[in-house]
């Protein structure tokens, strides 16, 4: 494909699909989503180089087409390779997208920070919280690269094996400048995606990263067998806490109540495909977090992001006084303070008072 001499800045990514076969797109990470974001923008015509640790993984995409180690059972598209040479996969590329998930992200970006062009948009994809910092990524990203960035975030209800398959899906992309929004979202999308701009930085984040917290409680009440009734029950009320926490932090109520919000809780919780449900039906199982993680890291079955989040959730929630019972029992149980059974117990004897305020519901926090 026809490459563009230099492509470091936003004024390249004008003109959108039609110069797409001129542009060359980095993906950072080949895990399921980092190729399921090769996947999709190679799709749509761009050249698409992935960065990946291994090698092996490497020479499978660039010589068999496929992934040995994620979604191997699909046939990725010509237009993408990949590569274990960050130059090489950074060299003339007109924009970044980084799918390594938040709590590595730190370290790898410190390690990246001269290969990248302080131009080129990053596209972070990451979903959560720091666990100690409680950074989001609008945070890390130029924490670690000790430099302002053009930065943007992509977050809604979007498996990576319903994108692979080429299904319909939607998602929000936010930046703090909705020109620049506007560009990557129509970058993003195709005939079966559709990305909506916005500029509602926190919001997406905070959506994208509390729906997890509430996903291993959706799975948990489903390991112990308690039914669909008790799955909405936990989802819905949890879905108020990550609303008022959200806006709490200055995302915007609408955000909330659109993909990124409600409609990544949905999926992640009530879809079968969710790592961080998974995690919560191993707990209501009776297995201890320990062995779910260790198992999980043996099988490569991917990063559950809410398990590191859970923490930081519930430590925000106390900074902006936002009453969250049903995130604190999250923690509890993360912790091995309670087991499942008896969380879920108390929180069904605790009080039902939605007329007091919030600071009372905060005190008391039992009432939800
Ligand atoms: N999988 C999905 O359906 C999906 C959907 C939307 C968003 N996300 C988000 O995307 C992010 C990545 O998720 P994923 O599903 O691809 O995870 P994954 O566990 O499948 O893959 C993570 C990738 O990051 C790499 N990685 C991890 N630590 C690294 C480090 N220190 N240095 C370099 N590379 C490192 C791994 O080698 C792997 O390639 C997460 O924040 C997740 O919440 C995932
Ligand atoms: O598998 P999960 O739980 O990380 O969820 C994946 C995506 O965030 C769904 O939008």
């Amino acid at each position: 494909m026809k490459r563009m001499k230099s492509s470091s800045s936003m004024t390249n990514l004008l003109g959108a699909h039609q110069e797409s076969a001129e542009m060359k797109v980095t993906v950072f990470g080949s895990g399921s989503f980092g190729m399921a974001m090769a996947t999709l923008v190679a799709r749509n015509g761009f050249d698409v180089v992935v960065l990946t640790r291994r090698e092996e993984v490497a020479e499978g995409i660039n010589k068999d087409r496929r992934n040995p180690t994620h979604l191997k059972e699909f046939l990725l598209p010509e237009n993408l390779k990949a590569t274990t040479d960050a130059v090489e996969a950074l060299r003339g590329t007109s924009f970044i997208v980084h799918c390594i998930p938040l709590q590595s992200t730190k370290s790898f970006l410190e390690s990246m920070k001269d290969k990248i062009e302080p131009g080129v948009p990053i596209v972070s994809t990451s979903k959560g919280l720091h666990t100690e910092t409680l950074e989001m990524m609008h945070e890390i990203i130029p924490n670690a690269l000790g430099r302002p960035q053009p930065v943007a975030f992509l977050s809604g209800p979007t498996f990576a094996q319903d994108i692979m398959a080429n299904t319909p899906s939607g998602a929000v992309l936010a930046s703090e400048d909705i020109m620049m929004s506007q560009k990557l979202a129509h970058l993003f999308s195709g005939p079966t995606m559709r990305v909506y701009p916005s500029e509602d930085v926190i919001g997406v984040q905070v959506g994208g990263a509390l729906k997890n917290v509430i996903a291993i409680l959706a799975g948990v009440a489903e390991g112990l067998g308690l039914g669909i009734n008790a799955v909405a029950l936990l989802v819905t009320r949890g879905c108020r806490e990550m609303n008022r926490l959200a806006v709490a932090m200055g995302g915007q109520e609408h955000t909330m109540n659109g993909l990124a919000g409600i409609g990544d809780l949905m999926l992640t919780c009530l879809g079968g495909l969710s790592r961080n449900k998974r995690v919560g039906i191993e707990l209501g199982r009776g297995k201890n977090l320990e062995q779910v993680l260790k198992e999980r890291a043996e099988s490569l079955q991917g990063v559950a992001e809410g398990v590191a989040t859970t923490p930081a959730a519930v430590k925000l929630a106390t900074r902006y006084r936002i009453p969250t019972p049903i995130m604190f029992m999250a923690n509890r149980l993360l912790k091995g303070e309670d087991d499942a059974a008896n969380l879920l117990k108390d929180m069904m004897e605790a009080p039902m008072l939605d007329d007091v305020s919030l600071e009372m519901e905060f005190q008391a926090m039992k009432y939800w």
